[in-house]
């Protein structure tokens, strides 16, 4: 058996078709979305990353503001730039690129951000919501992971979903959803003994650890559905997940190709948060 390709561009097309008639709206109404992405420093990988949230901004008729700094920004400096943010009416969504560069302290700056622009999902506040299931904005990649799964027409009640990594922006919130949507959830990171053991007994996988070939195709139960949050490079240079997709995609059922599957749906969910965030304000404002 040859598994079901996610297809992580489609599916974003077909959300970003319909999101754009609700961006439309909000704009008709005098409440056009609006993105602020802040980057300091010239990490090469995060100004493709915030250029392509950028660029999907503009496709989707969302406004967006690009700020970028040079790595000698201070943290002051920093945060004041998101306490003016907070209080612009034109900026819904607040994005701050991680990682920052290390005399920076990224907990104080997502905690400066305020709740009702975290679009990341990233605020103690967000997470607290996600914990006891209160309505907060749903980490972005996590959500698309979850979107994916239901694309299949994947129901992970009474499945057992297995998680790889307990990072706060991906692992945790994943293992959160899944369980929330009724699933049995195990995390595994750095200190389980026996991986395989793990996934070997998952109806869902999701691979969440930065690290290539984590799980390889013997790891997986025939018919499992397969989920690749990693971003790594191979010895060429090329773009890969986690997962050695060449054997598991014999063994699942479904699995998400790098790239071109949980990438896309990151920024799609960022521009569903967004605009979200806008729907919530012009709610307001018309009550
Ligand atoms: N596609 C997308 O949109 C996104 C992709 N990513 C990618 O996803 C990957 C994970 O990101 P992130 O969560 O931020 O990474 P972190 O480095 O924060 O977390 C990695 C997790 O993997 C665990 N881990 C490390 N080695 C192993 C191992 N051998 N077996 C099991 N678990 C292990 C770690 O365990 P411990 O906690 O014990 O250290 C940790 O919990 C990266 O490749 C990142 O680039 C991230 C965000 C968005
Ligand atoms: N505040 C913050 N929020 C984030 O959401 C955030 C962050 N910081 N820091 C870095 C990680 C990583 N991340 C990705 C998003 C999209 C792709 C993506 O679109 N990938 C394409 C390929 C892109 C390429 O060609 O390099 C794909 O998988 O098809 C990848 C990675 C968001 N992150």
């Amino acid at each position: 058996m040859t598994a079901q390709l996610i297809d992580g561009v489609a599916l974003s097309r077909q959300i970003r078709t319909e999101l754009a008639q609700r961006a439309a709206a909000l704009s008709a109404a005098g409440h056009t979305p609006g993105l602020a992405v802040i980057l300091v420093g010239d990490n090469p990988a995060s100004q493709v990353y915030v250029r392509n949230k950028v660029k999907a901004c503009h496709d989707t008729g969302l406004h967006s503001v690009l700020e970028q700094y040079p790595a000698s920004m201070t943290e002051q400096e920093l945060l004041a730039r998101v306490r003016a943010l907070n209080e612009d009416a034109s900026i819904h969504g607040i994005l701050v690129q991680l990682p920052l560069p290390a005399h920076i302290d990224a907990h104080k700056v997502i905690e400066t951000i305020s709740p009702v622009k975290d679009v990341d999902g990233f605020h103690v506040a967000s997470a607290g919501a996600l914990m006891v299931g209160q309505e907060g904005f749903k980490p972005c990649t996590p959500y698309g992971c979850m979107k994916m799964l239901q694309a299949i027409g994947c129901n992970p009640r009474g499945k057992h979903a297995v998680v790889i990594g307990r990072s706060n922006i991906v692992g945790k919130p994943m293992a959160m959803l899944l369980l929330q949507a009724n699933a049995t959830v195990t995390v595994c990171h750095s200190g389980t003994p026996d991986l395989a053991y793990h996934t070997r007994q998952a109806d869902i996988v999701v691979a969440a650890v930065g690290k290539r070939n984590v799980l390889t195709a013997d790891m997986v139960k025939p018919g499992a559905v397969v989920i690749d949050v990693g971003m790594n490079r191979n010895d060429e240079g090329k773009l890969c997940g986690d997962v050695d997709f060449e054997g598991v995609r014999e063994v699942a059922s479904a699995i998400t190709p790098v790239p071109g599957g949980v990438g896309p749906m990151t920024i799609t969910m960022l521009l569903v948060n967004t605009v979200e965030a806008a729907e919530r304000v012009a709610a307001a404002a018309a009550a």
